[in-house]
């Protein structure tokens, strides 16, 4: 995708979006609400018609409408609808039937968790049953390219960690998944990259740990010493930026040598950690400090100045001409 844009009334929509999806990879859309990631795949996926850049997927533009784009191209809308008597199997079976080499339907049902509801009507199907259908739909085509716009909200955990599998095995087995998504946790776990579009503009671009490690430098540890310690000791150490006694136990924060620093410090008081928990900034911190930059940065004068100055914190971010 080049320099997308499809704009709606009030300037919104995908002003200026560029990013290039490696084949096999799982490639992730995060954003704020609003920020452009359905209007972006949408206009890969042929559904919405841009008014400008250029998208090329697997060397077809899907603004031509090519039926040869749609075999190759599964799409899970972010609203499926289906008529409400059509049965599970049913709606399988009868999307299977619009592809040369379709997935088993059977296999897709039990893969999803959706063999007991396969004559089940879509209407008598819960939030997290219709949108474990609407993956199942998007996948018995058998893609190369996978469009996933939220594809777990509403999933129980456990099914989300199973759809989490299954689209590691496609991935590995050579699709290509571009997914939107607003959960860092998922992120984190199955994208191979991410993008982080904001007001119609990629943001960062990064592999989860790259963009996480923007905002490595703080960790928190928390533990139960086992024998009482001397807090002022703790706070003395150069790397410790604050100490908070919660109950019997302790939470202390501070920079990269955090750990070593406290654990040692406790050795030389003859105390040990028990039930240590190491928290590191996460991709969440780095999303929110990456979007909050765009809102808080100031003037586009003041922002280009920045920009060229090389003081940006954000990779890959775009001259703000919001
Ligand atoms: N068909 C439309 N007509 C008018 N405005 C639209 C239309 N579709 C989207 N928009 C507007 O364009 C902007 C981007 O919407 P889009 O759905 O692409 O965002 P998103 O990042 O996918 O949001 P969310 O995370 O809430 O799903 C929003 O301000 C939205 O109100």
């Amino acid at each position: 995708m080049r320099g997308l844009r499809k704009v709606y009334p009030g300037n919104v929509g995908a002003l200026d979006i560029s990013f290039t999806v490696e084949h096999g990879e799982i490639f992730g859309l995060l954003g704020p609400n609003g920020s452009g990631k359905t209007t972006a795949v949408e206009c890969v996926g042929g559904l919405r018609r841009r008014d400008a850049g250029s998208v090329d997927v697997l060397g077809l533009d899907p603004a031509d409408g090519d039926v040869e784009l749609r075999d190759v191209l599964g799409i899970q809308p972010q609203d499926s609808l289906l008529p409400d008597k059509l049965r599970v199997a049913e709606a399988l079976e009868l999307y299977a039937a619009f592809y040369r080499d379709p997935a088993d339907p059977e296999d897709l049902m039990e893969r999803l968790g959706l063999a007991h509801q396969r004559r089940s009507y879509f209407q008598a199907l819960s939030g997290g049953q219709k949108q474990r259908l609407s993956v199942a739909l998007a996948l018995v085509g058998r893609p190369k390219v996978a469009i996933l716009d939220e594809l777990t909200t509403g999933l129980d955990p456990r099914a989300r960690r199973e759809v989490w599998g299954m689209l590691r095995e496609l991935r590995d087995a050579g699709t290509t998944l571009l997914l939107v998504s607003h959960f860092m946790d998922e992120a984190e776990h199955l994208c191979d990259r991410v993008a982080v579009i904001d007001h119609g503009r990629v943001v960062a671009l990064d592999s989860p740990e790259g963009l996480a490690a923007r905002v490595a430098t703080a960790q928190t540890v928390r533990f139960v010493p086992d024998r009482p310690v001397d807090f002022d000791a703790l706070r003395a150490l150069s790397s410790v930026r604050s100490v908070e006694s919660v109950g019997s136990g302790l939470i202390v924060s501070g920079g990269e040598e955090l750990i070593t620093d406290v654990v040692l410090a406790l050795d030389r008081q003859g105390a040990r950690a028990t039930g240590l928990r190491v928290e590191q900034s996460s991709l969440e911190d780095a999303f929110v400090r990456v979007v909050d930059e765009q809102d808080v940065d100031g003037a586009p004068d003041e922002q280009l100045a920045r920009v060229a100055e090389g003081r940006s914190r954000v990779r890959g971010m775009r001259r703000p001409t919001r």
